[in-house]
């Protein structure tokens, strides 16, 4: 028996959503992840696109442990070992890059390469990642793209993000090459500077029913 989302197909298997979340302020860190607990997800992505988004990883991990943290918007090959450092336990890239995949495979952390198109997918195949994020999902094709893709490379799961909504992620969730579906409508902006917890819980707990 392993430890919950110790590999990344697992890590498709906590939640139907994966919530992908901009933290402005350090503070909104821990009662995001606990509202976003509270619902029934289980697992987040702090994205990597504000400041404060490393110490953010850093309170989570320390006081939200039920709530598997990882690092999105992994861009360059020097923010891996940061977010290992803060303490994500997994890692998430928009796109892949050699670099990117040599740096984030040093790490030993569960990894999700992001792609769009099938030579990429294969490529990160070819290095041993079969769990990939598919990105930016609604703009690369969506759900006919991942029901083509499935004929010839059946072996590959995605969890698609980009432009998915609580309306469009039934539709993804019933592919036999999805396991979970990324998104931003979890953790709403406008929710987040009003600290409107509420909002986040009941936003997670309809995610949560999805599956
Ligand atoms: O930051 C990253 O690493 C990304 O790959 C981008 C995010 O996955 C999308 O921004 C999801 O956001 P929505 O489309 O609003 O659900």
């Amino acid at each position: 028996m392993t430890t919950p989302g110790t590999s990344p197909a697992e890590l498709l298997e906590l939640s139907p959503v994966m919530p992908v979340v901009v933290l402005d302020d350090v503070e909104h860190a821990v009662p995001v992840a606990q509202a976003l607990l509270r619902g029934g997800i289980r697992v987040i992505e702090v994205t990597l696109r504000t400041p404060v988004a490393l110490a953010a990883i850093e309170r989570i991990a320390a006081s939200v442990p039920e709530l598997v943290v990882g690092a999105g918007t992994v861009t360059a090959p020097g923010h891996a070992k940061q977010a290992l450092d803060a303490g994500a336990r997994f890692i998430v890239t928009p796109g892949s890059t050699d670099a990117l995949l040599d740096a984030v495979a040093a790490t030993g952390l569960p990894y999700l390469p992001g792609v769009s198109t099938v030579a990429e997918a294969m490529r990160a195949a070819e290095r041993g990642c079969t769990v990939l994020k598919f990105f930016p999902a609604e703009a690369a094709g969506g759900v006919p793209y991942l029901k083509s893709v499935y004929g010839p490379l059946p072996g590959l799961r995605f969890c698609p993000t980009g432009g998915i909504t609580v309306e469009s992620a039934p539709k993804y969730l019933a592919l036999p090459n999805v396991g979970c579906v990324g998104g931003s409508w979890l953790t709403p902006k406008d929710a987040l500077a009003a600290g409107d917890w509420k909002r986040v819980e009941d936003l997670a707990a309809a995610a949560a029913a999805l599956r």
